[in-house]
């Protein structure tokens, strides 16, 4: 039985192009223009319970508003799977009228085929009456292979609980960006996410930035200051790279967390808290604790829950959705056309070793958006260092190899600027078939599907 969908949209040729693939791959449609008409139509759905299977909508339409058609589709179809198509900007708002509701989101510009998959996994996912197959509405966090849903799905069951979770990965693969997404998602929303990186800060002073300290509390400390703990009260104090934090602090921090007090540094004013704790290490601290360099009952303590962040290059199908996200991202914040990229382009990035994970995905993407001259990125735009390392990495991938090559020749659009390349392949090639052949000529242009003169002939040339 075919699926069926509502399409709402005030661009005529989205609607267009949406309604035609969708009625390609096999769905019945039904499109909208504008809220009035899309509501009247749930109205009726309402009564007579005949609801599509899907609906796919933008939220930002001029002279409506698509966050009252999400409202309503929450109150009306709580269940009704929603695919929101959106300008990043507009996506948390978009999250807050949805709450609850499986619902997903496709970053404008999409990819028809994208639409299609994620359409169909949404459709799948409640006829199978799972929820959990859709992914949670989880604000910019952008993966859709398996180690990231079960990233999204532990966010999604830690919502209602405060417990510490401690997270691990690599540096770049979105821990600081996980940890807001847990505070986001939690009861604590409302009040303050406080990071603190035990890395960017000297060891001595560790301590009085978390408890605060009175004035004089130590040289230089001229003014009375808050510490963090104190800042997040009643929310979550993010604590990054726990793993550099000093024994002595760790000391204090699992008293702290034990008894929910503690005494500014030089002060003798009790103060109570009530702060989630999120904690993050790119580092094995299991090894530190075996190394004696972290207290073996704080990392209990901490790692009630613990969540490991993929690297990216254990994610390569997520880099298309994540490159084309980043190249949004740093269009709009650096006021410049969106780029794309070309086929083999995409191949490159996704061969690509990324050891600076997502982080380093993010600023070739932003470096993209400035320095490739046209609106279609092409192998040959590549920074440099993705280039070489890609090629150390996957050294048979020859094809993005001579492109990079073709596309740097061609640049300066010469004439005949192809026979170089045809004459070395065929050298190349004919190395390639005598050496198969133990220098029998015959054999070798048998292999290469000449005749023996043809072959003698380039030889000589
Ligand atoms: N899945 C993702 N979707 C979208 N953006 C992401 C994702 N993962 C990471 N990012 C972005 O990549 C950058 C690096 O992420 P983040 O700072 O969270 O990494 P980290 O693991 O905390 O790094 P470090 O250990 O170096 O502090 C951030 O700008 C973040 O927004």
């Amino acid at each position: 039985m075919s699926s069926s969908v509502w399409i709402l949209d005030d661009d005529e040729s989205i609607r267009w192009v949406l309604e035609r693939a969708f009625s390609d791959a096999g769905w019945e449609t039904q499109v909208f223009a504008d809220p009035e008409g899309f509501l009247a139509c749930c109205n009726q759905a309402e009564r007579s319970l005949a609801w599509p299977d899907l609906v796919l909508t933008d939220v930002r339409m001029p002279g409506m508003d698509g966050m009252q058609v999400l409202a309503e589709l929450q109150r009306k179809a709580p269940r009704l799977p929603v695919l929101v198509m959106t300008a990043h900007s507009d996506l948390d708002s978009a999250v807050s009228a949805y709450k609850g509701g499986a619902f997903e989101y496709l970053p404008k510009p999409f990819d028809l085929d994208e639409v299609l998959q994620v359409a169909e996994r949404a459709v799948r996912a409640r006829k199978h009456n799972s929820k959990a197959a859709v992914a949670e509405p989880v604000t910019d966090i952008i993966g859709e292979a398996p180690a990231m849903q079960e990233v999204f799905r532990a966010v999604g069951r830690l919502s209602r609980s405060s417990v510490s979770v401690l997270l691990t990965g690599a540096s770049g693969t979105g821990k600081e960006l996980v940890a807001h997404a847990l505070h986001k998602h939690s009861k604590r929303a409302n009040k303050p996410f406080v990071a603190l990186n035990m890395a960017a800060i000297p060891a001595e002073l560790i301590e009085s930035e978390l408890f605060g300290h009175e004035k004089g509390a130590f040289t230089g400390a001229l003014q009375k200051r808050i510490g963090r703990f104190q800042q997040a009260d009643g929310g979550t104090l993010f604590l990054d790279e726990i793993g550099d934090m000093p024994v002595a602090v760790q000391t204090r921090l699992l008293r702290v967390l034990a008894e929910g007090q503690f005494y500014p540094v030089g002060s003798h004013q009790l103060v109570s808290t009530d702060v989630r704790i999120i904690a993050a290490t790119h580092q094995d601290l299991r090894k530190a604790v075996a190394a004696g360099r972290f207290r073996d009952d704080l990392y209990h303590r901490l790692n009630v829950i613990h969540v490991r962040l993929p690297t990216l290059a254990e994610r390569r199908d997520d880099i298309a959705a994540l490159a084309r996200y980043f190249l949004t991202q740093a269009s709009v914040e650096l006021d410049m056309p969106v780029k794309r990229l070309s086929t083999q382009a995409l191949h490159a990035l996704k061969a690509a070793p990324w050891p600076g994970n997502v982080r380093q995905l993010e600023n070739t993407c932003r470096w993209l958006t400035v320095m490739a001259p046209s609106d279609e990125v092409d192998v040959g735009d590549l920074p440099d260092d993705i280039l070489t390392s890609t090629e150390t990495i996957n050294e048979n991938n020859w094809a993005t190899t001579l492109q990079k090559e073709l596309d740097r020749a061609f640049r300066g659009k010469k004439a005949n600027a192809l026979q170089p390349f045809e004459k070395q392949f065929k050298e190349l090639a004919m190395q390639a078939a005598l050496k198969a052949s133990g220098g029998h000529r015959q054999q070798a242009a048998q292999i290469l599907g000449w005749g023996r003169n043809t072959l003698t002939r380039k030889l000589k040339t």
